[in-house]
C-alpha cells in the first residue's frame, strides 16, 4: 500500500464574501506546490471532490506520529491530509456543518479584516461551539489595509477577536492575518497570496486527531456521486461513524435501495476497509447517480425515519427573544432540515437538579409543561417566561432546571441517525438584520417512528400542567361539611373532581364530595372538622351577606350589599397530563 496518510477535516466558515473560497484555493495551491518542490510524488491530491471540498497534504507533524515502538512499523514518510470543507451560503451552510459536525476536526473562521465580526461570522462561531473542538481565526484581505497602518490595524482586530472569543469555548484560540487573494477578483493570477505558509504551519500545529471509533453503525455523508461504465456507481464522501469493508451491504436510505460494496479507494489507492473520519470513494453495484447528489449511505436499517422526536434543548444565548411552546422552527436533524413545531418541558419540581442525561429519554418520569424555554439568570426573556408560567400555575419559583426538553413534531418525516445533533433556527429571518438565526440545539434522544405517534406514543409521555382553581365557601352545612362555589363553571362535570383535596384559606383540608345543585356549587367534606375559629368567621361573614341579600325585593340595594367581612377561600391544585386523552385531573401535592 502507498504511504500512510492521516485525514483531518477542516471547516472553512465565515460571513459571505469574507474570502473562504479564495482561502481554500490559496491553501491547496500553496501546499501542493511546496510539496511538489520537495517530492514530486506527493502532488497527488486525494479524491477530487465536489465544489466546496478540496484538500492538501503536508508531512505528518511530529506531534501526530505514534510514539516509537507503539503499533506497527511507522511509514517512512507519513503524510497528513487536510480536507477543507468550504462552506457556502446561508441555509446550506448550517446543513453542511451539522452534516459534517462529527468530522470537522477544526474550524477556520474567516473574517474580513476591514469589517470585523459580521452577523454570519457570529452564527459560524455559534455552530463552531456546538460542533467543533478547535478554532483558528483567519483575518483575511489584509492587502486592503493602508500600508503605513497595516500592522496597527491587524493588531487592533486581533485584540477585538480575542475579546469576542473570551466568552466562548474557543477562548485563547490563535488569530492570524493573511491575504488570500491580494488585489481582489481583478488582480492577475500571478499575484501571490500572503501569509499562507504561516497559516499552514499554524494549522498543522493546532490539529489533533480525535479518536476514530470503528464501532457503531456505518454512516457516510456523500458529497459526490457518478457512474463508471461497466463497474458501478461511485459515491465519495466522509465516514461519519462506524466502518465499512469490501463486500458489505450498504443502504441508500433516500432511494430505499441496498447495494454491495464492490471496491473502495482512499487517496486513489484501493483499500479493503475504512473507518470514521476517512475520506472514501466507494463503488457499488449500479444505480442512477443522478438520483443522489448528496446524501447519506449507511449500514442497512441503521437510520430511522421519524415523525416526531424528544430532544434535549439548550437555548443559543445570542438568539433574541423567547423560545415559545407551539412555535415553529426550522429543525436540522442529522442531514435534513424541515419545519417542526416544539413543545418545551422540564423536570418535575422535585428533580430540578438532576444531572442532564444526553443519551436517552426516561419515559418513567414525570415532566412539567413549559409555556416556553426557561433561561437562567437575569435575562429579560426569563422574567417573561416566569410570568407566563406563573399564569399557568407553575411552581418553579424562578429556578432554572438543569435540563430542558422539547417534543418536536415534524411537518414531514426525517431520516436520521440515533442521538444525532438537532439545531433549531429561524432561517426565514431577515439575513440582513443583525440577529442570530440559530435558536437552540440539542440531541435527538428518542424518535417517534409511528405515523400515528399521537395516539400510540404520546400518551406514555407524562408531561403535565399544574392547574390551580380558586373558589369560596358559600356556607357551612355542619361541623364537617361546607358548600363551595365559584370554583367550577356551571357546565363543569364536577363528578371528575370528586375525591380531590381542597385547601380552605382558614387552614382546613377538605375533599370534594359531590355536586350541589345545578349551578356549579359543590359539597366539601372536611374530615378533621371545622375549627371553632373558622366557624365563627364563616358564620359571621355569611350572616351579613344573608341579611343584606334577603328577599328578591332587596335587589335595588344590591350595590350597597356589604362584602363578606372575611371570605373564606377554597383552592384546588391538580395536574393535568397534556397527552391524556381523558383529560383526567390528578391530585398534586
Ligand atoms: N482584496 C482582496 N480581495 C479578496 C481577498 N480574498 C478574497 N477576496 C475577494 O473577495 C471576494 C469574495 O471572495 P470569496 O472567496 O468568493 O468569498 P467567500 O467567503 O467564499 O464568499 P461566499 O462563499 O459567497 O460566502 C472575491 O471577489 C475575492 O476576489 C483578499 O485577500 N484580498
Ligand atoms: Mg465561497
Amino acid at each position: 500500500m502507498a504511504g500512510r496518510r492521516v485525514n483531518v477535516n477542516v471547516g472553512v466558515l465565515g460571513h459571505i464574501d469574507s474570502g473562504k473560497t479564495a482561502l481554500a484555493r490559496a491553501l491547496s495551491t500553496t501546499a501542493s506546490t511546496a510539496a511538489f518542490d520537495k517530492q514530486p510524488q506527493s502532488r497527488e491530491r486525494g479524491i477530487t471532490l465536489d465544489l466546496g471540498f478540496s484538500c492538501f497534504s503536508v508531512p505528518l507533524p511530529a506531534h501526530l506520529r505514534p510514539a516509537p515502538g507503539a503499533g506497527p512499523e511507522p511509514e517512512p514518510e507519513p503524510r497528513l491530509q487536510v480536507t477543507l470543507v468550504d462552506c457556502p451560503g446561508h441555509a446550506s451552510l448550517i446543513r453542511t456543518i451539522i452534516g459534517g459536525a462529527q468530522i470537522i476536526d477544526l474550524m477556520m473562521l474567516v473574517i474580513d479584516v476591514t469589517k470585523g465580526m459580521q452577523t454570519q461570522s457570529a452564527e459560524c462561531l455559534v455552530i463552531g461551539q456546538i460542533a467543533c473542538q478547535k478554532l483558528v481565526v483567519v483575518l483575511n484581505k489584509t492587502d486592503l489595509l493602508p500600508e503605513g497602518k497595516k500592522q496597527a490595524a491587524i493588531d487592533r482586530m486581533t485584540k477585538k477577536m480575542q475579546k469576542t472569543l473570551e466568552s466562548t469555548k474557543f477562548r485563547g484560540a490563535p488569530v492570524i492575518p493573511v491575504a488570500a487573494k491580494p488585489g481582489g477578483p481583478d488582480a492577475p493570477e500571478t499575484e501571490a497570496p500572503q501569509g499562507i505558509p504561516e497559516l499552514i504551519e499554524l494549522l498543522t500545529s493546532q490539529i489533533s486527531i480525535p479518536t476514530r471509533d470503528p464501532s457503531g453503525p456505518f454512516l457516510m455523508s456523500v458529497d459526490h456521486c457518478f457512474s463508471i461504465k461497466g463497474q458501478g456507481t461511485v459515491m465519495t464522501g466522509t465516514i461519519l461513524s462506524g466502518s465499512v469493508s469490501l463486500g458489505d451491504s450498504v443502504e441508500i436510505p433516500a432511494l430505499k435501495v441496498v447495494r454491495k460494496v464492490k471496491s473502495m479507494q482512499m487517496f486513489h489507492t484501493p483499500v479493503s476497509s475504512a473507518v470514521q473520519g476517512d475520506r472514501l470513494g466507494i463503488c457499488v453495484t449500479q444505480f442512477d447517480p443522478k438520483l443522489l447528489e448528496r446524501g447519506l449511505v449507511c449500514a442497512p436499517e441503521s437510520l430511522h425515519t421519524v415523525h416526531a422526536a424528544l430532544i434535549s434543548v439548550e437555548k443559543i444565548p445570542y438568539f433574541r427573544g423567547p423560545l415559545q411552546t407551539k412555535a415553529k422552527f426550522h429543525i436540522t436533524v442529522g442531514h435534513e432540515t424541515v419545519m417542526g413545531r416544539v413543545m418545551f418541558f422540564g423536570p418535575a419540581p422535585d428533580s430540578l437538579d438532576r444531572e442532564p442525561v444526553l443519551d436517552s429519554f426516561d419515559f418513567s418520569r414525570e415532566y412539567l409543561f413549559q409555556e416556553q424555554y426557561l433561561c437562567p439568570g437575569p435575562d429579560p426573556a426569563a422574567a417573561h417566561a416566569a410570568k407566563a408560567d406563573e399564569k399557568a400555575g407553575q411552581v418553579l419559583a424562578g429556578r432554572c432546571p438543569q435540563q430542558q426538553w422539547a417534543l418536536v413534531e415534524f411537518e414531514k418525516p426525517v431520516t436520521c441517525p440515533r442521538l444525532c445533533l438537532v439545531i433549531g433556527s429561524r432561517l426565514d429571518a431577515d439575513i440582513h438584520a443583525n440577529t442570530c438565526r440559530l435558536a437552540f440545539h440539542g440531541v435527538l434522544l428518542h424518535g417517534l417512528e409511528d405515523r400515528n405517534y399521537a395516539e400510540s406514543a404520546l400518551p406514555t409521555l407524562r408531561v403535565y400542567k399544574l392547574k390551580q382553581k380558586h373558589g369560596v365557601v358559600e356556607r357551612v352545612l355542619d361541623d364537617h361539611s361546607v358548600i363551595g362555589r365559584s370554583l367550577f363553571k356551571k357546565e363543569t362535570n364536577i363528578q371528575l373532581f370528586v375525591g380531590l383535596r381542597v385547601q380552605l384559606s382558614t387552614g382546613e383540608l377538605g375533599v370534594i364530595d359531590s355536586a350541589f345543585g345545578q349551578s356549579g356549587k359543590f359539597k366539601v367534606h372536611v374530615p378533621g372538622g371545622l375549627s371553632p375559629e373558622s366557624k365563627k368567621i364563616l358564620t359571621s361573614a355569611l350572616k351579613k351577606r344573608g341579611r343584606a341579600g334577603r328577599g328578591e325585593a332587596a335587589k335595588p340595594e344590591e350595590a350597597e350589599r356589604p362584602e363578606p367581612a372575611q371570605p373564606v377561600g377554597l383552592s384546588l391544585s391538580f395536574k393535568r397530563y397534556v397527552f391524556d386523552a381523558h383529560k383526567r385531573m390528578v391530585q398534586s401535592p
